[in-house]
């Protein structure tokens, strides 16, 4: 940078800096900053690092932080990686995180996190992000070492939208630049007077509820798993590795409803069968009943019956987690923070990614809220980018959800499945599990929307997401007329 244009920087970065003291628009300075570009962004990170020289003292005291990202999470791992990434991390960022760790892939925790003891189960540090997508592992260290502020076990408590400043729970006070909400979702509980905060009933979100049911499976002898979605599914076959007396209940009449076919799910439901796990269908809880000792000891259903068990899980859905930010802007059909394709709220610095944010799902021409890592990884990366280079780029995503499940050794047949697209229109089948299935979703101008396929290989696997961004157009007579699952990729393959 040349002398001229660092004299420019600094008077830049004062001017900002004294409308900062004044208005509380703390932004201006970053913006400031950032239009002299790289030169200016390392002028900025060399300022923030020197605590006493004037402009740093002036902008980024003990209150102000540059740019905030509150909740600790799958998103907030890869933003962080995003900020490291463009030399804008250090002195300049924190994080507010509830939980007491680093950010972590939250898939791990009913994967390998619940294999029993014998098994080798997965245990943090191992899991921090980027891991889960063959990236580094951001441990404590890697924060420290990139300058990167955490504040652990301080949730944010109150959020001021006019001064753009935060409370955190122990009572911090932090206006910020730029704020990235990153908050994702909570369990859905069961109301406390059905039973749902008895001992031995539990919900799994965070690395502290997956320790509380590790011990609970270690004393375990039956187990009840409330809903039939992915908690249910990945959790009852988990404690299949545990050989645990296990039932699941759920109202509808087949596994993971909101996904899968009547047909795909009854061949789920019997492989789990063929596992030792029952199911209960079409079943609401009553209650759930304590035992003399004040656990949980049965599962009391809306019919009457009863069904016993020591522990119980619950995954009956999860809630964005919206609180305290509501004010920003709640969509009320999908729930969560409404954001435009580059994450900016209806607030100017204010930004949502991940679980919490409602976004423009631009393929389908929708809003959206997707709970799914994939997106949580993207979105984050997609908004700090457009955030830092202020490239007007849209997120265009493509919906992909996966799952694994009896990954454990010795378990009689392992489970990968992987979903890309829309599950809309009608659906053809092909396969078993003997040795593979896959089912496409076709509309009714004959175009392929959706593809899901189980134990695929990695070449299959990487048509999916060609097949479902292209949406070809089918010949659907010889798509049934398939006689493998490798056949009908074929013929998908074939009409891109
Ligand atoms: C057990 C489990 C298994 C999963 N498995 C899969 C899978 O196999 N495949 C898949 O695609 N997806 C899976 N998901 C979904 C995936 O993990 C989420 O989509 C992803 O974690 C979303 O990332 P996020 O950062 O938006 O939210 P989260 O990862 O939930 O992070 C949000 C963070 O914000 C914190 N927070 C909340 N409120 C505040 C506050 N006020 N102040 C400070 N911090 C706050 C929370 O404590 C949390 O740490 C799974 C989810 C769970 C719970
Ligand atoms: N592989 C994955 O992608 C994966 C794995 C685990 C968790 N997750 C995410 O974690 C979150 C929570 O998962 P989840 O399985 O709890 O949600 P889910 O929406 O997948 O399933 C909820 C299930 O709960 C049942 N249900 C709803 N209300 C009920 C009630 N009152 N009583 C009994 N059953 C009821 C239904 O059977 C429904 O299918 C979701 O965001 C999910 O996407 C994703
Ligand atoms: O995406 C994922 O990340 C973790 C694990 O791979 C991290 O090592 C996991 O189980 C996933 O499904």
């Amino acid at each position: 940078m040349t002398s001229a244009l660092r004299q420019k920087a600094a008077q830049m970065a004062s001017a900002a800096a004294a409308a900062a003291a004044g208005t509380g628009c703390y932004s201006q300075t970053s913006w400031a900053l950032r239009r002299l570009g790289a030169g200016g962004g390392a002028l900025a990170s060399a300022a923030t690092r020197r605590r006493n020289c004037s402009v740093a003292a002036a902008v980024f005291d003990n209150q102000n932080r540059e740019y905030v990202i509150v909740g600790g999470g799958n998103a907030a791992g890869y933003a962080a990686r995003t900020f490291v990434e463009h030399g804008m991390a250090d002195g300049r960022l924190c994080i507010v995180s509830k939980e007491a760790v680093p950010p972590y892939e939250r898939p791990a925790l009913t994967k390998g996190y619940l294999f029993p003891p014998e098994k080798k189960p997965a245990r943090l540090p191992g899991f921090h992000t980027c891991v889960g997508s063959g990236g580094q592992r951001q441990t404590a260290e890697w924060y420290k070492e990139n300058g990167i502020e955490v504040l652990y076990e301080d949730p944010v408590e109150a959020f001021d939208g006019k001064t753009q400043t935060l409370k955190t729970s122990s009572g911090k006070i932090l206006k910020c630049g730029s704020l990235i909400i990153s908050t994702g979702c909570a369990a859905a509980r069961l109301p406390e007077k059905i039973g749902g905060d008895l001992p031995g009933v539990h919900y799994i979100r965070d690395v502290a509820d997956a320790d509380s049911l590790v011990s609970s499976l270690g004393k375990a002898k039956k187990i009840v798993v409330i809903g039939g979605g992915y908690i249910g599914m990945e959790v009852a076959a988990a404690a299949c590795g545990w050989n645990l007396d296990t039932t699941i209940i759920f109202p509808e009449d087949h596994i993971m409803p909101r996904l899968f076919t009547p047909s795909l799910a009854k061949k789920y439901e019997e492989l789990y069968e063929q596992n030792g796990v029952k199911f209960v269908k079409g079943a609401l809880i009553d209650k759930l009943d304590a035992g003399s000792d004040g656990r949980v000891s049965s599962a009391i259903l809306k019919d009457g019956s009863v069904v016993e068990a020591d522990t119980v899980i619950v995954g009956i859905g999860a809630k964005p987690s919206v609180s305290p930010f509501e004010a920003v802007g709640v969509n009320i059909e999908v729930g969560g923070i409404e954001v435009d394709s580059m994450f900016r709220t209806s607030i100017p610095s204010i930004f949502a990614i991940g679980d919490v944010a409602a976004f423009p799902l631009k393929m389908y021409d929708r809003i959206a809220r997707v709970e799914h890592v994939d997106h949580a990884r993207k979105s984050a990366q997609h908004c700090i980018e457009t955030l830092l280079t202020s490239q007007a780029k849209a997120y265009d995503y493509l919906p992909y959800f996966y799952s694994r499940v009896f990954e454990y050794e010795g378990s009689s047949r392992k489970i990968w499945w992987q979903f890309y697209g829309d599950n809309v229109g009608e659906t053809i089948e092909v396969g078993n599990f003997d040795p593979k299935i896959a089912t496409f979703w076709i509309d009714s101008d004959s175009r392929l929307k959706g593809v899901f396929l189980e134990s695929g290989t990695s070449e299959e696997f990487s048509l999916l997401p060609k097949l479902a961004r292209s949406q070809p157009i089918v010949d659907k007579a010889k798509l049934k007329s398939a006689t493998s699952v490798e056949d009908a990729l074929e013929i998908a393959r074939s009409s891109l």
